[in-house]
């Protein structure tokens, strides 16, 4: 699935405009691999100045405090990174757009944010990468749904790939279905840790200790998507290694079954993906009215 890609970033320059927690765990991602200095890394957000400075101290990024240096980051920098929440991105991209040079590279990583819709925004067909990547980027074992605009040229697609590989694995998709996966891996890692929370909470109702039912629970997780990934088995198949007929394990499933597991697990990413469409149309909405006022 991953695409090659060159190893470092050089001198590119890269500014993350937003830097909540999914900007972290890129960056972080980034700086630990050692594919950027964090001297080239800009990171600016709306206010809060005490998070600029505690990115600095933990990763040596350069924060952009002062409407002045972030103005300058913003015109400055070879890589636009998006990522605020969506309702603030139709807002930032109309302040972004005076400021753009036609060469300069956006990347989003904005649920629902259509490449059409921030071209609009821009009002000129920039090249975009838009990308649905995961949180588990942080510790470089993300999973990133990618896809581009007709201006990416190759060494900008090539980038992309080389930052996003960087923290994970990469999955070049159409862009109908970058919503799918934000429903199975851009949200996906909710779910285990919800899997989670229920697994531990049930093992501490049954008299195990917190610590005990957590350990217990992290290696069970770890080693089933190890198994899922160095055996090449499907899930399907080494679920039914675990369980014996009649045995424990049929019982549990049974149980699962009768509070349709697989139908709420299906259901949930189809509304995820519903509702991913429905933050871009919100989203598409405000670019028509800012076009129109
Ligand atoms: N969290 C996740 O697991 C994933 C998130 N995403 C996407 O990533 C994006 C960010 O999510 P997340 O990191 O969780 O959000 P956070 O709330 O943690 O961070 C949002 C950041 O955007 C900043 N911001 C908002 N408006 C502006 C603006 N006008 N100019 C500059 N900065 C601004 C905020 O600054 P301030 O705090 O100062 O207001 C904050 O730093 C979202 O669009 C989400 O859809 C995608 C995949 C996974
Ligand atoms: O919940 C959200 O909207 C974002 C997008 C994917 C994960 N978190």
């Amino acid at each position: 699935m991953n695409e090659s890609s060159p190893s470092s970033l050089g001198g590119i320059t890269l500014c993350f405009y937003g830097a909540g927690s999914m900007a972290e765990a890129i960056l972080r991602g980034l700086i630990d691999a050692k594919l950027t200095n964090p001297s080239n890394v800009t990171v600016m957000n709306r206010q809060n100045a005490e998070r600029l400075l505690q990115l600095q101290r933990q990763y040596g990024v350069i924060p952009a405090a002062t409407d002045a240096s972030k103005e300058d980051a913003l015109r400055t920098s070879d890589v636009i990174i998006l990522g605020m929440k969506p309702k603030d991105s139709a807002n930032a991209l109309i302040s972004l757009k005076p400021l753009l040079r036609p060469d300069q590279l956006v990347v989003s990583l904005i649920a629902g944010l259509t490449i059409d819709t921030i071209q609009q925004l821009l009002g000129r067909p920039q090249p975009v990468v838009r990308t649905m990547p995961n949180t588990s980027s942080t510790i470089g074992l993300g999973a990133t749904g990618i896809c581009f605009s007709d201006a990416v040229t190759p060494e900008h697609r090539e980038l992309a790939l080389t930052m996003f590989n960087a923290v994970g694995l990469v999955a070049v998709v159409d862009e109908p279905l970058i919503a799918a996966v934000n429903g199975v891996s851009g949200s996906g890692p909710a779910y285990v840790y919800y899997l989670m929370e229920a697994m531990i909470d049930a093992g501490v109702k049954l008299g195990l200790t917190r610590e005990a039912a957590l350990q217990l629970t992290v290696q069970t997780v770890k080693g089933a998507a190890e198994m899922v990934q160095s055996t090449g088995e499907n899930p399907g198949d080494l679920r039914r290694k675990v369980t014996s007929p009649n045995g424990t394990t049929e019982a549990a499933i049974l149980t699962l079954d009768r509070f349709s597991f697989q139908e709420g697990m299906n259901q949930a990413i189809v509304r995820c993906v519903e509702r991913a469409n429905e933050m871009g149309e919100a989203i598409r909405d405000e670019a028509i009215k800012a076009q129109q006022a």
